[in-house]
């Protein structure tokens, strides 16, 4: 468990140490054994030695008895006096011998000469050397009826043997005189004391003798000491004297040079053992680190690199080893490069709008806080475009997602393509853009809006057809009009609003505008949603001819059918959907709606006018004409029974384009009402060129007329006016019978009113027409018409 938390190298080193360790364990446990080996060994030589020097000993003796038997035979006083059988004279024969040069040189002590007959009794003595009684003990004594008892024929060899007696060790051998043994045997024997005691023994050692029964015999002088033991080594050999009185000769060797020797011996192998160790493990060491430890730490350092930074993922660590090093790198390399590929299609996939390749509204957030930093930093000022594209829905919903998709694609080309490097442009989702433009100001930010404007202007061919399209983009500064990335996106959006109604499709954001509080952004999503989700229903208002005081067209009014409220009434919701250009959104579905309602009452037997109402982004609109001929003629309705109603101040943003747009609607047959009449500035210039049939005075005007003078002269005023430009009269506000006779007496055409009705469901509308005394069946000139 505990190698598993450790890193390769410390493993590598404590299993290193542990075998080092158990190395030098054995080394010194075979010290001890070589040690115990050579003591051994030291203890056999020793043992050898001492048996080879016992062996030289009895050769020795031996060779020196045959010389001073044939140094014997060769005298011939002593043979003489032998053959006599005269005892005495043989004694001193024998100690004469004694005497002679050669006898007693020998570096063994002769210690008796004996004539012995054929039954090996001793027949003479010589007088000198040791007493008759030492060679009469038991353990000297048998060696002659050992002789006795041979066979004739081994007489000619001598018998030997070796006695303890009288504290001394003898060498006797019998010898026959001759060939016959009827000439008797000598028996010659030698002091080998010396020769196995004292300083000049043969061993040349301490020496300790002792018998048989463990008795001490004998004990050098500097035999070691008990407490000395270990300084020596001991052989011990027995010596075989007789049968029954074997001596064992122990000698010692002090060791002490020797073991010192071996202790050098010793230290020196554990030296070399060490060193061979050291090198081996080093050695080891260096093949290890070079297959398998360098390439481990080499992966593991790029694993490490690449953790703590993404961006070297992928990054090939080219590393030398065994075939499973070179097996794991080329995995670990293929793996990192994968890594690679998935992190960047994943950053890819997370960061970037898949459809345009621009980066999307998580990445553009991150940049935002990126140049935010970056201005603190650098103080310096940075501008936030938020873009929306004019018309994209309609394009979408006609032409379908495939165009919708391209126009997408070539519109963010364009943009990306008008930018500096520096700049980001984003998809912040459907027609949504969002443009970061780092170190501008408002003059710059102004020419930069200016110009991407301009870029979108130009027409975008996509499968054989020319789309124009428009945009509108709000513009929020860093840091006059924030310094944090959300609000800075909410003042953007804010400013985008109000490029909408402006005339130059872009505008800064203006706190005064901006009246941005949770309700109206709730309201503004609710908005959106609605929008999609077509909520709206349309309520009919009907209008009264005056000449005969019976219905001749309804007017309809947008609600809003909204999922958690009552019905809302547009003055909620129409300003907004102007303000943001979801009008343009609407104004489609209330024509589709108000047409096919009145195709059902048409089917009905109930032919009557519908009204509805423009505003001043559909009169910008220069497809408007387009979408109401196309909507018409899908519709099979004849234009005559469409009224739009358009308010002066609509006519009056943008008066060229609106009347080149009501001029066309116009041509195509459709009845044109200015709405609202006396409560804008009216332009009568403009009022004169205008395709205009009716007008409708202000409700503000007829409610009021019956209690103001003021009112009643603005109401009989528009009336003539109208009549002198050769238009319809419509006042609407008719609240009471009084107010409905005074028109009539005004001489205006059609009234509107409470009095008449309040907007109507279609299903009451239905019901209306035909129960209420307004009714169409006594309307003739609607019937006419119908006809
Ligand atoms: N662009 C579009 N604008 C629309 C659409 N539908 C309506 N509108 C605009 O909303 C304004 C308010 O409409 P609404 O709340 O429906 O009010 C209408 C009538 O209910 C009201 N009216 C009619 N008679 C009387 C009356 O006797 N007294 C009284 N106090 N109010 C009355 O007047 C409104 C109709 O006005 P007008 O359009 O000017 O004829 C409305 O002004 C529309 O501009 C839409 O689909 N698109």
């Amino acid at each position: 468990m505990l190698l598993n938390q450790m890193s390769v190298r410390t493993s590598f080193l404590i299993g290193m140490t542990v075998v080092g360790l158990l190395g030098l364990f054995f080394v010194l446990a075979s010290g001890d054994v070589y040690r115990d080996a050579g003591l051994a060994q030291q203890r056999a030589a020793l043992g050898e030695q001492v048996r080879t020097r016992i062996s030289e000993l009895r050769h020795e003796l031996e060779t020196e008895s045959q010389r001073l038997v044939l140094l014997v035979r060769s005298e011939p006083g002593f043979m003489t006096a032998a053959a006599s059988g005269k005892t005495a004279l043989v004694v001193r024969q024998l100690d004469h011998l004694f005497d002679r040069p050669g006898f007693s040189s020998g570096r063994a002590r002769l210690a008796k000469l004996q004539l012995l007959d054929a039954d090996m009794t001793v027949l003479a003595s010589s007088g000198q050397g040791v007493p008759e009684t030492i060679l009469s003990q038991p353990a000297c004594a048998s060696l002659y009826s050992v002789a006795a008892k041979r066979k004739d024929t081994e007489i000619s060899r001598p018998v030997t043997g070796t006695c303890v007696a009288d504290k001394n060790i003898y060498h006797l051998s019998i010898h026959s005189l001759d060939e016959r043994a009827a000439s008797g045997f000598l028996l010659v024997a030698l002091d080998m004391t010396p020769r196995l005691t004292g300083p000049e023994n043969i061993f040349n050692l301490p020496v300790y003798l002792s018998l048989a029964d463990g008795a001490p015999f004998y004990r050098s002088a500097n035999w070691p000491r008990a407490e000395e033991a270990e300084n020596y080594v001991v052989a011990e050999q027995a010596f075989n004297v007789t049968p029954r009185a074997p001596l064992r000769v122990g000698v010692s060797q002090d060791i002490r040079a020797f073991k010192d020797e071996l202790v050098l011996a010793g230290h020196n192998f554990t030296a070399a053992a060490v060193a061979a160790m050291l090198l081996v493990a080093w050695l080891v060491w260096l093949a290890l680190r070079k297959v398998a430890l360098r390439p481990l730490q080499a992966l593991a350092l790029q694993l490490r690199k690449a953790r703590a930074d993404k961006n070297r993922l992928g990054e090939h660590v080219a590393v030398e080893g065994g075939t499973e090093i070179a097996e794991l790198s080329a995995g670990f390399n293929s793996m990192t490069t994968r890594l690679k590929e998935l992190y960047e299609s994943l950053e890819s996939l997370a960061f970037t709008d898949p459809l345009t390749k621009l980066p999307n509204r998580t990445l553009f957030h991150e940049r935002l806080e990126q140049a935010i930093e970056d201005a603190k930093r650098d103080y310096k000022p940075f501008a936030l475009f938020l873009m929306d594209l004019d018309r994209f829905k309609d394009i979408n919903d006609t032409l379908g997602h495939q165009i919708g998709d391209k126009l997408l694609q070539q519109v963010a080309a364009r943009l990306r393509s008008k930018l500096r490097d520096i700049d980001t442009v984003a998809r912040m989702g459907g027609d949504e853009f969002a443009i970061l433009l780092p170190a501008v100001n408002d003059k710059h930010a102004t020419m930069a809006a200016r110009m991407l404007l301009q870029a979108l202007r130009t027409s975008f061919r996509i499968d054989e057809q020319t789309l124009d399209i428009g945009a509108s983009i709000g513009i929020a500064l860093y840091p006059d009009h924030g310094v944090d990335a959300n609000i800075l996106i909410q003042r953007a959006d804010v400013a985008m609003y109000a490029a909408k109604n402006s005339n130059g499709g872009h505008a800064f954001y203006d706190g005064k505008i901006d009246q941005h509080n949770p309700t109206r952004l709730t309201l503004l999503g609710e908005l959106r949603h609605a929008v999609e989700q077509e909520q709206f229903v349309l309520y009919y208002q009907p209008k009264v001819d005056l000449r005969n005081l019976q219905v001749m067209g309804v007017e309809a009014l947008v609600r809003w059918n909204h999922p958690r409220e009552d019905l809302l009434l547009p003055d909620t919701f129409v300003p907004l959907l102007e303000q943001t250009g979801m009008i343009r959104s609407l104004t489609p579905w209330v024509l589709n709606e108000s047409l096919r309602q009145g195709q059902l009452l048409q089917d009905q037997g109930l032919p009557i006018t519908i009204s509805m109402n423009l505003s001043v982004r559909d009169l910008q609109d220069p497809y408007l004409a387009d979408a109401f001929a196309e909507q018409l003629a899908a519709l099979q309705i004849s234009p005559r029974w469409l009224e739009l109603e358009i308010t002066e101040s609509a006519v009056m943003t943008e008066p060229e384009r609106a009347l080149e747009v009501l001029a066309r609607l116009s041509a195509m047959g459709l009845r044109i009402a200015i709405d609202d009449f006396g409560t804008g500035y009216s332009s009568l210039s403009y009022l004169k060129k205008l395709p205009v049939n009716t007008i409708k005075i202000d409700k503000s005007f007829v409610i009021g007329m019956e209690r103001d003078e003021n009112d009643a002269a603005i109401v009989r005023t528009s009336v003539d006016l109208a009549h002198n430009l050769k238009l319809e009269v419509v006042a609407e506000g008719v609240e009471n019978e009084e107010t409905l006779k005074r028109l009539s007496e005004l001489g205006c055409d059609t009234a509107q009113g409470h009095y008449i009705s309040r907007p109507l469901s279609a299903e009451e509308l239905a019901v209306w027409l035909k129960q209420s005394s307004w009714a169409i069946e006594r309307n003739p000139k609607l019937l006419r018409l119908h006809k």
